[in-house]
């Protein structure tokens, strides 16, 4: 399966380089603006994989995404220290209207997977732009923010990250909704296992948890800059549930009809992923509070797409 991969800085770089040594693709094409960047880019990709793999890493223009089954878009501008994510909506939003019409021009059979920030917004506005149906629009959400979660309640209770199942929902980004009330490990609610393992969950250990999870990215970017090993992974992640057709029950974002009140706002919940895209939306059973956080990001979401003209 061929990948495309729109933007070559770290994060789209990043997930080039998950693709290609975890073999998901037969071949990764990096295309940026800066020709010089993409070809480095896919160079040094290109000398890892004969360690693990033998999928073919190039540099190319939009045509060397003809027959691309995922095309994913990381182009754009970044955060700097202390920046929101919703503050780069303005530049990315020009980005993305030059940027996805190449894409479809010459990839109108692929999957579109939104990794630039604000990830919810731009994944609404590629819905609008491209009028794919919402299920073949993916952004990469919260799946970064559930991976967060999920390794600190490991860390926590001494336990796998991959034996967690919880998610964080909503807005990737400061409104996001960590979804205590459903979350399990094994068989067991987290009370449960917690009493279980001697490591209570108290309000403490529930605040640091909530900072962590929420602040990840602040505390990254103000440490090295940019954050992008967590979000290639996340990404590669994602094509392994297309790729393979999987049903992977996935937190990513998609334009939904409804959310408590707020129509036709894209936003995290846990959906089912295969070869066609997304082919669920699975609601998860939340406490009163957190399905009003949930509307609130919603909101916020609502009105920051509706301050963008498309
Ligand atoms: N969804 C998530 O969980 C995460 C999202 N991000 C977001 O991913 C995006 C990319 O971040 P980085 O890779 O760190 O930035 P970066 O600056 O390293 O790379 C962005 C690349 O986009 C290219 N680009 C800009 N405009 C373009 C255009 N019109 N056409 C083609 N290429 C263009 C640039 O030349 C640059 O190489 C940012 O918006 C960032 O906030 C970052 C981390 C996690
Ligand atoms: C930058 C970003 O969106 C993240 O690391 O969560």
């Amino acid at each position: 399966m061929k990948v495309g991969i729109v933007g070559a800085g770290m994060v789209g770089s990043s997930a080039g380089y998950a693709l290609a040594v975890m073999g998901l693709a037969s071949t990764v094409v990096l295309v940026d603006h800066n020709h010089d960047l993409a070809v480095a880019q896919a160079e040094d990709i290109a000398h890892a994989v004969p360690f693990m793999s033998s999928t073919i890493v190039e540099a190319a223009d939009y045509d060397g995404l003809v027959g691309a089954k995922v095309v994913i878009l990381a182009a754009g501008v970044s955060q700097k220290p202390g920046e929101t994510r919703l503050a780069l909506l303005e530049r990315n939003a020009a980005v993305f209207k030059d940027v996805v019409g190449k894409v479809l021009s010459v990839a109108p059979e692929a999957i579109l997977l939104i990794a630039s920030n604000p990830v919810d917004i731009m994944t609404q506005i590629t819905q609008r732009i491209s009028g794919l149906p919402a299920g073949r629009v993916i952004g990469s959400g919260t799946i970064l923010d559930t991976a967060r979660f999920r390794s600190l309640l490991g860390r926590h209770l001494g336990i796998s990250p991959q034996s967690v199942h919880a998610y964080v929902l909503g807005e990737h980004g400061d409104s996001e909704v960590l979804a205590w009330s459903n979350a399990k490990v094994g068989s067991l609610s987290l009370a449960e296992i917690a009493a279980q393992v001697g490591s209570p969950i108290t309000r403490d250990v529930r605040a640091r948890i909530d900072d962590g999870v929420r602040n990840a990215a602040y505390k990254i970017i103000k440490g090295k800059g940019a954050t992008y090993y967590g979000i290639g992974a996340g990404l590669a992640r994602i094509v392994k549930a297309i790729a393979r057709d999987q049903h992977d029950v996935l937190t990513v974002s998609c334009v939904m009809p409804e959310v408590g009140g707020v129509r036709d706002v894209a936003l995290s919940i846990p959906r089912v992923i295969g070869v066609d895209g997304i082919s669920a939306d699975l609601m998860p059973d939340l406490s009163s509070e957190e399905f009003e956080e949930l509307e609130k990001s919603a909101q916020l979401l609502k009105d920051s797409v509706e301050s963008i003209a498309l």
